[in-house]
């Protein structure tokens, strides 16, 4: 609900404001919008080519939050009306991008385009009308740790200077031009400099967020059913719809990469502390992740299908993962990211934020979601008869 009476860290009261939210029909854009109507004042200005992740959202008009809300169907890419929409904001957030790894190496042309120069008009408009930016970037700017460099059996490998992620002082690390994996992490790369440059030169206010592995409730699609059956989407998806379909979770080059999982609901308190303290979270590019949920793709496999038995009361398969290489399973110039674990630090200093959910709680709550959402649909689609053509 929202109130008159909330105050920002420095005990200041929080103004209302316009956003313009760019990408709002997304995975993270459907919680902020949540977040923001169900908790604050703010207006949002919802930008996306797509809305049903938030129809929710924005209908019935009774919704208590009617009004504070409005959706714009525009594609960003060919369409510069959104310009307007900036200039109506106080705040301008950019969430869209082509941001799924099966499409880096498959569709580096528009990968580049959606994460470069499809953000250059809004870094310029946030900049020419002195409106305020935070850009979404990715954890993937920070490509492999030093360590991964090293032998397999030496010691430094064990010393977090060799792998924990700083946002002022790790490298970029990314692959050879011929793994096309690498072309969203680079085109991230560049809109982060260029913004940081229009900060420098020409005083944007921007903050930059780096998500480590956020997930839970409506990432992506299940392919056949609200996506195409063909699409991957990114491993929280794609496990899920491998455990409605009863099918051997498939593990990508043995699924030794390891990854930090962060839930939605809690990366979403650390952005909406960036909307409302402007003061510590402008000219900041922030890890925004949990350090202390990492695992390897293969345990997250193994917890999955633990926790999608429970929640389900179907038993686990028997044999529940099955390796598949990752030109297999993602086609030529694949390549990965081999651990990544976000140095705390800068958010913690700034903003005093820290994640709370621990893995098993949010893949308990997620795959709940998940069962009630998709089960049904599953299996009338596993049971509908094959059409021979
Ligand atoms: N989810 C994560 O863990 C994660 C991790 C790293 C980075 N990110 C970054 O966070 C942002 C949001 O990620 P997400 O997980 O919500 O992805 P998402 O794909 O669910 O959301 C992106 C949204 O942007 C919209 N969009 C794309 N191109 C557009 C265009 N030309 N015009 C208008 N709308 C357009 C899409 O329709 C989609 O709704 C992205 O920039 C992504 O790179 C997310
Ligand atoms: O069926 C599958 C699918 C994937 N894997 C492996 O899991 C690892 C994680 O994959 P995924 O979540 O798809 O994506 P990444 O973590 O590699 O990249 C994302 O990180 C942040 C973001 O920028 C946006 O979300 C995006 O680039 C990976 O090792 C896969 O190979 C699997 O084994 N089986």
């Amino acid at each position: 609900m929202a109130s008159s009476a909330r105050v920002d860290l420095d005990g200041n009261p929080i103004k209302a404001m316009t956003i313009c939210m760019i990408g709002a029909g997304g995975f993270i854009g459907s919680h902020l919008c949540e977040k923001l109507m169900a908790e604050t004042p703010h207006k949002v200005l919802a930008v996306d080519v797509y809305n049903d992740k938030i129809k929710h959202v924005l209908e019935p008009a009774s919704l208590p939050w009617a009004g504070r809300i409005q959706f714009h169907r525009i594609n960003i890419k060919n369409d510069s009306r959104f310009e307007g929409l900036i200039k109506m904001a106080d705040l301008t957030i950019n969430l869209a991008a082509i941001c799924t790894p099966a499409d880096y190496n498959t569709r580096p042309l528009d990968t580049i385009y959606s994460n470069f120069i499809d953000a250059l008009p809004v870094v310029k408009y946030c900049s020419e009308n002195n409106k305020r930016l935070i850009h979404f970037s990715t954890c993937e700017v920070y490509g492999k740790t030093i360590g991964s460099f090293l032998p397999k059996d030496s010691p430094l490998r064990q010393d977090p200077a060799y792998f924990i992620l700083k946002e002022d002082a790790s490298p970029c690390i990314f692959g050879s031009i011929e793994k096309q994996r690498w072309s969203y992490a680079c085109a991230k790369q560049l809109i982060e400099r260029l913004v940081y440059a229009e900060g420098a030169e020409n005083g944007l206010e921007f903050t930059i967020v780096r998500p480590f592995n956020w997930i839970g409730p409506r990432m992506d699609f299940i392919p056949g059913i609200d996506g195409p059956s063909e699409g991957v989407p990114r491993v929280l998806a794609c496990f899920s719809n491998n455990l409605l379909r009863g099918e051997p979770l498939k593990l990508v080059d043995g699924g030794q990469s390891q990854r930090t999982f962060v839930y939605i609901k809690d990366a979403i308190e650390a952005v909406l502390l960036m909307i409302e303290n402007p003061a510590r979270a402008n000219g900041h590019i922030f890890n925004v992740g949990n350090p202390n949920n990492e695992v390897t793709v293969r345990q997250l496999a193994e917890m999955m299908t633990e926790v999608y038995s429970k929640v389900s009361g179907e038993p686990a398969l028997e044999v529940p993962t099955i390796d598949v290489s990752s030109k297999e399973f993602y086609g030529e110039g694949y390549d990965d990211s081999d651990k990544r674990i976000p140095d705390m630090t800068i958010i913690n200093t700034q903003l005093g934020w820290n994640p709370m959910t621990s893995l098993w709680d949010l893949l308990e709550s997620t795959l709940t979601y998940q069962h009630r959402t998709y089960a049904e649909a599953i299996k009338k689609a596993i049971s509908k008869p094959v059409t021979s053509s």
